[in-house]
């Protein structure tokens, strides 16, 4: 008989247990992208934190290696001989030796072939070294340093050691929003290493600085999931530091997310040029240790994002309860008027009169029966608000963008645009994008940046909107622009209060939202509307170019074939005549009083000078003089005066290939081009 099955056992668990158990809803799959987002939510904290006190953040990122025989003297754990070999995981037989071994010269020599190959796979070699991935996950302790806000001491334990805690949730553009990041690191540090978080922080003019040692207790505390502070104490802090300083030791494999991360801090150093981040890597082996430093480029930040009240067509039931709970007004127009965005006094009148069922504009918000209250959230889902007006948002800007991709791509060329604050859900946003074409490393073909509240956001690219749009709903040829040879950077920022974000990971924004779909696509197409005109320009200029050098090419033609049938005799009397003004040069030649060579030099030094001219007005077209804006202002006469120069030596070119199909004519020479 089949054992009769157990009743199911009804067990709770703590919010931190559903997040150690579902890591990777919160971006923490795999050892290696638990490395990459604890680095990725430790800086983001920072760049909130010194963001927020308008200061020019300064962040140093260091990870180091940890080998498990230092990790295990952290922990004060014995180190032991093997006993039985052939019981551990990395045991290998003889067999399998021979034919790892074999297999690794293989892949050297085939590396190897490539290498010579293509001098740039030199770098990717190194990461992908015979033996590296062998290494498997190592140990790293991460430290990330800031010149923020710093936290007020109380407080830290909660910030740092309570599950879904944070100062991020109101109406307000942060990167940082569900109050989990810093708190999921710690998690994975407890699960895989068992060391808690160091953190120092000092707030701006404080005395002293707050030290703290903690964890989270993952499996007590189901509902209150109390912070474990092991160590806390106030220091004295002479210097005045503000900022944070957090450190957590956890498993991660760098050789499979170097890459990724290297491309995260290149991306935030992008959108966020006002910041300077010192990464560095520290390696066991000195020789595989780097340090990158991504310099500030601009000290114009933008000014810091304001909380803003909730748009009344954003609430929902519950937020429409939560609001009547906190308020302090006493009467229902006094509490629209000031719990809600896009509520001026008048319309909270009219409100009040349109609830009825004996409610009045007086009436205590606080004694609204249930009925009451769901009415209201129904009328506030059902009047026609004004959209609110986005002036609490922050956006990279233009200047930031373009500074961003000019340094990271140096690209050929390069459109940027601001779009205008559009609404989703009651939440203001605004989409700014930049198009470049050329640079250095770039593939050739489509390349997608996307940023969200200035956070760059670099895995499943495939399903976000801003990629779908770039790549399907474009029409890149109408902008003479070339979807799979062209080199086309796409950077596209979107900034909101509320971000729809699939997943607590913060990984990519859904193609869902219509509002958001055509924001991005109006904001693209205004960029390639500009790019565009440069295209056009750049290949008239080019075209130009090419027609000087055909006309150049004919030139001895010309000039020998005006004077080829002269008789010795005239042209021994010839003067050699000096040309002062063009305008003269025609009936010089004409009445023969121009030597050949004369009249070639003129000719040559012409093109010559319309070259140079289209020259300037080539680069002037494109923009890539320091300081576009500055330069377009000095260049504005001088564009002017090569037009009309380049224009002169076209003509008198033009002239003087008349002269020569006319002279040719008339003794009967072959014209040899029309162009
Ligand atoms: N470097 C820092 N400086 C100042 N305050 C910080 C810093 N790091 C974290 N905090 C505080 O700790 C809180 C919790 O951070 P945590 O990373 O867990 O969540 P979050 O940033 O609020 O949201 P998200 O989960 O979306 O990242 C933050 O809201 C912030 O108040």
């Amino acid at each position: 008989m089949p054992p009769k099955p157990k009743a199911d056992v009804l067990v709770q668990k703590s919010p931190a247990e559903f997040f150690a158990e579902n890591k990777n809803i919160a971006g923490f799959d795999n050892p290696g992208k638990c490395l990459y987002t604890t680095v990725r939510e430790l800086v983001e904290n920072a760049l909130d934190a010194a963001e927020s006190i308008s200061e020019l953040p300064y962040i140093e990122i260091t990870i180091e290696e940890v080998s498990k025989a230092r990790l295990n003297r952290i922990r004060g754990v014995e180190e032991h001989g093997r006993l039985d070999e052939q019981l551990y995981q990395d045991f290998e037989s003889e067999d399998a030796k021979k034919k790892r071994l074999a297999k690794e010269a293989r892949d050297k020599e085939r590396l190897q072939k490539l290498i010579e190959k293509k001098k740039e796979l030199a770098a990717a070699g190194a990461a992908a070294k015979p033996g590296a991935g062998m290494r498997g996950n190592l140990f790293y302790k991460v430290t990330v340093k800031d010149n923020g806000a710093g936290m007020p001491h109380r407080d830290i334990p909660n910030m740092l050691g309570r599950v879904l805690s944070g100062t991020k949730y109101g109406v307000k553009q942060t990167r940082g929003k569900f109050g989990l990041g810093a708190k999921m690191a710690l998690i994975w540090s407890k699960m895989t290493t068992g060391l808690p978080f160091e953190i120092s922080s000092a707030r701006k003019g404080c005395g002293t600085r707050s030290h703290y040692v903690l964890d989270i207790d993952i499996h007590r505390h189901v509902r209150a999931c109390i912070p474990n502070v092991h160590l806390e104490e106030q220091l004295p802090n002479p210097d005045h530091w503000h900022g944070s300083c957090l450190s957590l030791t956890i498993e991660g494999n760098w050789q499979y997310y170097r890459s990724k991360i290297v491309r995260y801090l290149r991306q935030i150093a992008v959108i966020t040029p006002y910041a300077h981040f010192c990464f560095s890597y520290k390696a066991e082996d000195d020789k595989n240790s780097m340090r990158i430093n991504f310099r500030r480029r601009t000290d114009v930040m933008p000014p810091p994002p304001r909380a803003t009240k909730h748009h009344p067509s954003s609430v929902d039931l519950e937020l429409v309860k939560r609001l009547i709970a906190a308020t302090d007004t006493k009467t229902l127009t006094s509490f629209l008027k000031k719990e809600f965005d896009c509520v001026r006094p008048a319309l909270a009148e009219r409100l009040a009169g349109e609830m009825q069922a004996g409610v009045e504009g007086d009436t205590n918000p606080k004694h609204l029966t249930d009925k009451q209250v769901v009415r209201l959230h129904q009328l506030l889902h059902e009047v026609r608000f004004d959209d609110p007006k986005g002036d609490h948002l922050s956006p990279a800007g233009e200047y930031n963008l373009r500074l961003g991709v000019m340094k990271e791509l140096n690209p050929d060329m390069i459109a940027t645009h601001q779009g205008d604050v559009r609404v989703f859900e009651g939440h203001a946003f605004i989409v700014e994008a930049a198009v470049s074409v050329g640079g250095r490393d770039i593939k050739p073909g489509i390349n997608v940046h996307r940023f969200a509240n200035r956070i760059p956001l670099l895995f499943e690219g495939g399903s976000d909107v801003i990629t779908k749009t770039a790549l399907k709903r474009i029409n890149w040829a109408s902008y003479k622009i070339n979807q799979s040879t062209d080199k086309v950077g796409v950077f596209v920022s979107i900034v909101s209060t509320k971000i729809p974000f699939k997943g607590a990971g913060k990984e990519y924004i859904g193609d869902d939202v219509e509002e958001m779909v055509a924001a991005v696509k109006a904001a693209i197409q205004a960029c390639c509307v500009q790019l565009k005109a440069k295209i056009v320009r750049a290949i008239a200029a080019r075209e130009q170019k090419q027609r000087k050098r055909n006309l150049t090419k004919y030139i001895p033609d010309v000039a020998n074939a005006v004077y080829a049938k002269e008789d010795e005799e005239r042209e021994a009397k010839r003067r050699r005549l000096e040309v002062a003004d063009e305008r003269h040069l025609l009936p010089a030649v004409v009445s023969h009083e121009l030597t050949t060579a004369t009249l070639q030099a003129r000719l040559t030094e012409y093109v010559e000078r319309i070259d140079t001219d289209m020259a300037l007005e080539y680069q002037v077209q494109q923009g890539l003089a320091a300081g576009v804006a500055k330069v377009r202002v000095r260049c504005g006469r001088g564009e002017k005066e090569a037009a009309q120069r380049g224009m002169r030596g076209e003509a008198l070119v033009v002239l003087a290939l008349s002269v020569y199909v006319y002279v040719s004519s008339s003794h009967g020479i072959r014209v040899v081009d029309s162009s």
